[in-house]
Order: C-alpha cells, then structure tokens, then sequence
C-alpha cells in the first residue's frame, strides 16, 4: 500500500490517463483470463475475432445492398445465382487468411496457451454471439441507409411505383432488424449479468478471506465496501460492455459509412474528422473535473445510505435516548453533502452543455450546407444528401465518442478508480508486509494455549497495552482476565484470535477450529432461529432434539414455542432481550462443543443464578476457557486469574490466592 493520503490518493485517482486505463485491465481480465495475465492476448482475440466477423458481414451486406439496388431477379441473373458470388468472395485467397486467423486461431490458442482455459470458454462464446449481433445491426444501418435513399429520392421525384416499392422493402428490412437488435440488447445484459455474478462472487471470496472485511475497517481509504460490491462492480460491467460495444460500433460505422460519405463528398469527410477532433480535445480538458466529482458523489452517497441503515440497526437505542433530532440532524447533514457534490456536478454538466449543444446542433445543418450547393448545381439527387446525412451522423457519433459520452465516461472511470483502490486494499490485506519499524507476535499452533512474552500494542502503535505477559492453561482448566475498563482484556483475546498480531513474544494456541470465541456483543445472525444455534456451522449435523436439549440448558427451552419453531426468520437482535442473546450464544457453544472457549464478558447481562448454569455446563464439558469480566461472581469458576492493571504490567494469581485491588471491581 502507498502512503498516499487520501487527497493525494483522489488526485492519483481523477485523470483520463494511461493509469485509468491500466486500472481497467487489471479489473477486467480475470473475468476472460483464468491466469490474470492476457491483456494483450484479449485484444488480438478480440481484433480476430471482429476482423472475421466483420469480413463476414461486409460481403453479406454487399451483396444484399446489391440485390436491393439493381432489383433482385436482375440482381440474381447478373450474379449467377448471388450464391456463387458470396461463395466466390469467401474462398478467395484474403478471406481464407481472415477464416482462418479469425475462426481457428484463437480456438487453438484457447486450448494450448493455458492449462484452466476452458471454464472462461462461456464468455468468449458469448462475446462472439454480441459482436456477430453488433455487426448484423450495423450492417442492417448500412442496407436501411441505401433503402432510404431511394425511398426519399422517389418520393422527391414524386416516382410512385419505386417509392411503393421501396417503402415495402424498408417494412421488409424493419422486419428482419427487429429481432436482431432485441437480441442483441438482450445478449448484451446477459453477459453483463453474467460478468457482475463472477466479478461479485470473486470480491465476495476476498473479502471474506484473511478477515480482509475485519482489518478493512481500519483502513481510511476505502469507504463504503458494501457500496463498491453492490453497486461499483454492476456499474463496472454494464459500462464496459457499453463502452465496448459503443467503441466497435463507432470503428464499424467510421468504416462502413466513410466510403459512403467519401462518394458524396471528400470536403465534408474532412471537414467532420477535423470537427471531431477539436470537440474530443475541448471535451476532455473540460472534463477531466467530472471523475472526481462522480468519484466523490459515489462516496457521499453511499455514506448517506450507510446513514440510515445505522439509523434502522439501532432504532431501539436512538428511541431510548429519544435521539431522533440529532440522528435527523446527522442524516441531514450527509444528504446536504450529497446534494452539495451534485450540486457541482450538474453545474460542471450544465457549462459543458454550453459547448456541447451548440456543438451538437450544428451537426445538424451541416452536411445540408456544405452540399446544397451540389445539389443545386445538379451534380447530386436529394436522396444523397439525405444519405449524406446520415452517414455524417452516424460516422460524428463515432468520432465524437468522447463528446457524447462525457457524463457516462467520467462516472465510469470514477467506478473504476472506486474497485482497483478497494482490490489493492484485498490483495494488502492478503499478504501485508509489516511497514517499517513493526514487529508481529508469532502465532504457532498446539494443543495449549499459553502466551510466551507477549507485548501487545493496538493497531497502528497507538497504545502499548501489556507487555511481556505470559501466561500458560493446562487442558481443562479456566483463566479470567480482569482489570477496568480499557486496560486491554478484549484486546489480549484479539491477539489470541489473531485478529490484532501487533507486539512482540509468541502465542500458543489451538487450531482456530478447536475454538471458540464469544465476543462481548452477542452476535446475531440474518436467519432462523436454527441458523443461530448451528451458527458458524450451519451444515452441522445436529437434530432437532439436540437443539432442544441445549436451549434447556441455558434455561431457553420454551423459546421455540415462543418464536413460532425452529425455522421462523426473525430480526433476533431487536425481538431477544441482551440475556437471552447471550444465552442464545452460549447454547451455540453447547452444540459446538469446542474443547476451548474464549468468553469475553459473554454472561454479563444474566442474573447469577444463569451465570453459575452455564459455567457448570462447561465445566462438565472439560473445556478449556478464558474469560473477561468485571464480576467478583466469575472468579470461582476459573483457576486463575489475570489482573491487568492498565500501566501495561499485570499479575498471575491462582484464583484460592487472588486478593483483588479496589479498583478491579469497583
Ligand atoms: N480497533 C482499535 N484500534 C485502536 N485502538 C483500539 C481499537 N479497539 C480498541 N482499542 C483501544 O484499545 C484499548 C483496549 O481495549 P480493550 O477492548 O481491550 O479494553 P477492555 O479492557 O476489554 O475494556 P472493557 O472492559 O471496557 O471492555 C482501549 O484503549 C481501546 O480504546
């Protein structure tokens, strides 16, 4: 990870540059390339694959813009049969290379270039489907285009048996177009669906392993994880199909309607690419201010709705507290954060527009004045300028790409930005090397647990919280750590969990399997009421009865009944009161059987009577256990205890011999 902070971090960010561009492969190959490598290998697949299916569909076009001009009967006599003619083109010598490199080459490079191709075979199948659709609809542009112009010629010259006929022939190719644009639309999203379920379950993966979602929270510049999982990822993979095939079709159409325009006029060719250009150049500077606004609009956005989802998590504690003026004020407070960045961007947009409108209507008139004057010379028929046109649109909205664009564009690449920070932040969390200056605590794995001079600080090295402690539990028995609030007991059952390893010294613990941790806020699961006895083991194999036995043990045994049975889904953290939680987890514990617990304060909202319950089950149990706690009651079902003073010294005392300061139980 760079120390960049998080302005110079947004500044790196907000450029239409190389590294956006860079940023992008990064994200996207893995989808087609099951190694991660192969940024250059997609784009001369992809170039194949287009050359193939555009040679392909230039002859078909060809013949049929033939067919459609001379009329077909004259069109089949002259061409003996059309047929022979098409099968003349495609076994010529240049289009058995382009069947060729374009057919077979990139299927023989699938198979031997890399081991695990194959699974990445759906997508490139799929993405040929999409181009071929591409090319039949521009294709279907091209022969409406040459339609249309006999069709407005006939109809200037007031010609009606052509203009009949041709109005037929327009209904006829309107007809044959239809399905190959719903198809094409359609298979564009599939794909799209397709790449988000790939990309999201692959984020999913990495941010559930290494607790990357635990250690993301400490980390400032990546806001809103839920955000860019949820929303940036879909946005990612429907702009760049989006963008993909706007950027094919602007090359098709430059190239199917250039020859065309180039025969109307070789001025207004000029004159439309040096237009082009200098609308492409105004454009980006002007908008290069954009990816940042979006960058930050995606931001503020999703913290407003983080807002209100906090706001729904605790609505019984801000009820309590009768918050709801502050928490409105607060939730104001980041919608006016909102509306202030969009604020700025629709007035970034709106002085755009002031180019860009002018710029577009022009295009308009145009064509129209540059050639009237052909026309009024008669040096060209009223159904050219009409075609004129529209090939000038068609081949202006490919140049102008950027111009069109821009408001996508700059959203795109403030989303790009937003998942290459936060894959860079997944792959750290995978394999972080210690910054200069850190050490880690060594973590090895037996069947004990003991901490051999541990010093234990917080993350970052904000506070030195014990030093050289150690500490050894032989099996079966219990240690209490105690000591007042902040002198870092929770913290020492994070070290042991692995979850903070900053310090020095060595913990010997158990497989993380063999354990258990109940963390001091009971933990409720989105789910059944089952979901939470078998969680974190959901396909464990334990019956009904079993279920029941453990919830008579922590004294829950009517709760089925109560909840309506064992697969109701309730909001369990709002509708069980903070005991039962606890009780609920400890039933957990009971099922799981782990032979080591870790309990921090995990009975401290139960009446003595429960506690005295549950620590009797686990010492029938013969397990192993370390809890926290501020009870004097605690202290009789362990054998030693561990007082941390908060001065980072503490002391081992069996519990028989332990004579507690005031303040620990104060
Ligand atoms: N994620 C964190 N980053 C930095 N410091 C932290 C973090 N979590 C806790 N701390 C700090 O570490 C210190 C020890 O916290 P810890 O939770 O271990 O206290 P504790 O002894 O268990 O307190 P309590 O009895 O109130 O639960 C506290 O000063 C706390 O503010």
């Amino acid at each position: 990870m760079t120390a960049d902070t998080p302005n110079s971090s947004l500044n790196r960010l907000n450029r239409f540059d190389w590294r956006l561009w860079n940023r992008f492969v990064a994200i996207a190959q893995p989808y087609w390339f099951p190694t991660g490598r192969g940024g250059w290998q997609f784009f001369v697949l992809l170039g194949l694959l287009i050359v193939f299916l555009f040679a392909l569909l230039a002859t078909v076009v060809g013949l049929l813009t033939l067919a459609i001009e001379r009329g077909f009967p004259e069109f089949m006599a002259e061409t003996a049969g059309g047929m022979v003619s098409l099968a003349n083109t495609l076994f010529s010598p240049p289009m058995v290379f382009v069947l060729t490199a374009g057919l077979i080459v990139p299927w023989i490079a699938f198979f031997f270039a890399r081991d695990k191709v194959l699974p990445r075979w759906q997508q490139w199948t799929f993405l040929a489907a999409l181009l071929l659709l591409l090319l039949c609809v521009s294709g279907m542009n091209v022969v409406i285009s040459f339609v249309g112009n006999f069709f407005t010629t006939a109809l200037a010259e007031k010609d009606a048996p052509t203009f009949w006929r041709f109005f037929i022939v327009y209904a006829g190719v309107f007809a044959i177009a239809t399905p190959f644009v719903v198809f094409y639309r359609y298979v564009q999203d599939l794909l799209g669906l397709r790449w988000r379920e790939w990309m999201t379950n692959s984020f999913l993966g990495q941010y559930f392993s290494n607790r990357a979602y635990y250690n993301l929270n400490s980390d400032d510049l990546i806001d809103n994880p839920d955000q860019r999982i949820s929303q940036d990822i879909n946005s990612f993979t429907s702009y760049s199909l989006n963008f993909l095939l706007i950027f094919l079709g602007s090359i098709i159409d430059v190239i199917s309607f250039t020859g065309i325009l180039l025969s109307k006029s070789v001025g207004l060719t000029v004159f439309l690419i040096f237009y082009a250009l200098v609308g492409t150049v105004v454009v980006a500077l002007l908008g290069r201010r954009l990816i940042s606004l979006n960058f930050n609009q995606l931001k503020k956005e999703a913290d407003f709705r983080y807002g209100l989802v906090h706001v729904r998590d605790n609505a019984e504690s801000i009820a309590f507290y009768q918050g709801e003026a502050q928490e409105a004020g607060q939730l104001q407070r980041r919608f006016v954060e909102v509306l202030r960045n969009y604020h700025f961007l629709i007035g970034w947009q709106r002085t755009m527009g002031f180019f860009r409108t002018p710029y577009r209507y022009l295009t308009f008139i145009l064509p129209s004045a540059i050639l009237a004057p052909m026309l009024f010379q008669d040096q060209i028929r009223f159904g050219d300028i009409s075609q004129a046109n529209f090939a000038f649109s068609q081949i202006f909205e490919a140049f102008a790409l950027v111009v069109l664009q821009i408001n996508q564009l700059s959203e795109f690449a403030a989303g790009v930005n937003r998942l290459e920070t936060f894959t860079e932040s997944l792959q750290d969390k995978v394999d972080k090397p210690l910054e200069a200056g850190e050490t880690a605590i060594d973590t090895v794995e037996d069947s004990q647990i003991s901490l051999e001079h541990v010093t234990l600080v917080t993350p970052k090295n904000q506070r030195l919280l014990v030093r050289d402690l150690s500490v050894k539990l032989e099996p079966g028995q219990g240690l209490v750590i105690v000591g007042h609030s902040g002198a870092g007991k929770s913290s020492i059952l994070r070290a042991i969990a692995g979850l903070w390893n900053q310090g020095t010294g060595r913990i010997v613990r158990p497989d993380l399997d063999e354990m258990l941790f109940l963390p001091q806020r009971p933990y409720m699961v989105l789910g059944t009421l089952r979901d939470q006895l078998l969680y974190p083991h959901p396909d464990a194999l334990i019956d009904e009865g079993q279920l029941r036995y453990a919830l008579e043990q922590v004294n829950l045994s009517d709760l089925p009944e109560r909840v309506g049975g064992f697969d109701v889904e309730l909001d369990w953290a709002n509708v069980l009161s903070l005991g039962e939680q606890q009780r609920l987890a400890f039933a957990r514990l009971l099922l799981t059987r782990p032979r080591y617990a870790i309990l921090d304060e995990a009975t401290s909202a139960l009446d003595l009577a429960n506690e005295r319950r549950l620590y009797d089950q686990l010492r029938q149990k013969d397990t192993t256990y370390i809890s926290v706690g501020h009870r004097p009651s605690l202290l009789k079902y362990h054998d030693y205890v561990l007082e941390l003073t908060g001065d980072t010294t503490w002391r081992l005392t069996p519990t028989a011999e332990y004579q507690p300061d005031d303040y620990v139980f104060a």
